[in-house]
């Protein structure tokens, strides 16, 4: 079993990706390598495609081809159930048990053996900043708690690959700028992160940043590049400025929504992984 954690090796490959949903392809030829130690943010309009990429990504999606390779591995086969977190948008963990009786539970779920179980915890818990919550019910919970509860049940288990669904939703500005310290601590220790987000001013914070519209990719570039190439004073502006480009080239015709645009887009020039995810009727 390959471990792909170093930096400059690719945690994600994802190669000729079509994606199926309600009968309509909501990502097609989709190609793209998410670098290993890193913080990758997956920008793009509501219903882009971003969920549906995570959830190939991380092995729940059904109806999938083309060939999606994580750590080394075929997408949500059985080696990387311990190696993948995966925070959802909505709550992952169990309202009516306290926040360490969940955390408990993820790490046992995590193959974490019961003599380091408590430590693992008390981690998940100090990394999200919920000390003094261990035995509040999550019910009991503002939603902001709630869903740093969540990311601590993905983290429990130290896994490799981080995939996390818009963690930052609904969190005040100190919690949002905690966290992405969090994210950076984590990439630093040699973790790779993939975060949806809609929060342009987050995507300065990351190594890489994929732009998605309408399933493909707009753009896999830098934040320096995004700023640099399209003479932009900010974030939010340079991916307003990308996607009504992507926009008038797909009005003028020929264009490819999914071909990554030339502004800051770095094709792929590797050869695709062997491994091949076959289409499926049911979630894995
Ligand atoms: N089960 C489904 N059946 C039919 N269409 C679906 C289904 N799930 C998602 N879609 C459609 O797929 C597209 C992509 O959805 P997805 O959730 O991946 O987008 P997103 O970029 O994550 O959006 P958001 O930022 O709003 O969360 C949307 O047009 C959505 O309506």
């Amino acid at each position: 079993m390959g471990k792909n954690s170093e930096a400059g090796t690719a945690a994600v490959r994802v190669a000729g990706l079509r994606v199926v949903r309600g009968g309509r392809a909501i990502i097609s030829g989709f190609d793209v390598d998410v670098p290993a130690g890193s913080v990758v943010g997956l920008l793009g309009p509501s219903g882009s495609g971003k969920t549906t990429l995570m959830r190939a990504i991380v092995g729940v999606q059904d109806k999938v081809s083309g060939t999606v390779e994580v750590l080394g591995e075929p997408a949500g086969s059985a080696p990387l159930r311990r190696r993948v977190g995966y925070v959802t948008q909505d709550a992952s963990v169990y309202a009516d048990l306290t926040v360490a009786q969940n955390l408990d539970y993820f790490a046992t779920l995590a193959g974490i053996s019961p003599r380091r179980r408590r430590e693992a915890v008390a981690g998940a818990v100090s990394t999200v900043d919920l000390g003094g919550h261990e035995k509040q019910r999550v019910r009991t919970l503002s939603g902001g708690e709630r869903s740093r509860v969540s990311l601590a049940a993905a983290l429990v288990g130290d896994p490799e690959l981080l995939v996390l669904d818009e963690p930052t939703v609904g969190l005040d500005p100190v919690l949002r700028r905690d966290l992405w310290a969090t994210f950076r601590q984590l990439a630093a220790s040699g973790k790779s992160l993939l975060v949806s987000s809609h929060v342009m001013d987050e995507a300065t914070q990351c190594d890489r940043l994929l732009l998605m519209r309408e399933g493909g990719l707009v753009a896999d570039t830098t934040p320096a590049e995004l700023l640099e190439t399209t003479g932009a004073p900010d974030a939010e502006r340079a991916f307003l400025a990308l996607i009504e480009q992507a926009r008038s080239d797909a009005r003028a015709g020929g264009a490819d929504p999914a071909a990554p645009a030339s502004t800051g887009a770095a094709p792929r020039t590797d050869p695709a992984p062997a491994a091949v995810v076959p289409e499926e009727e049911g979630p894995r």
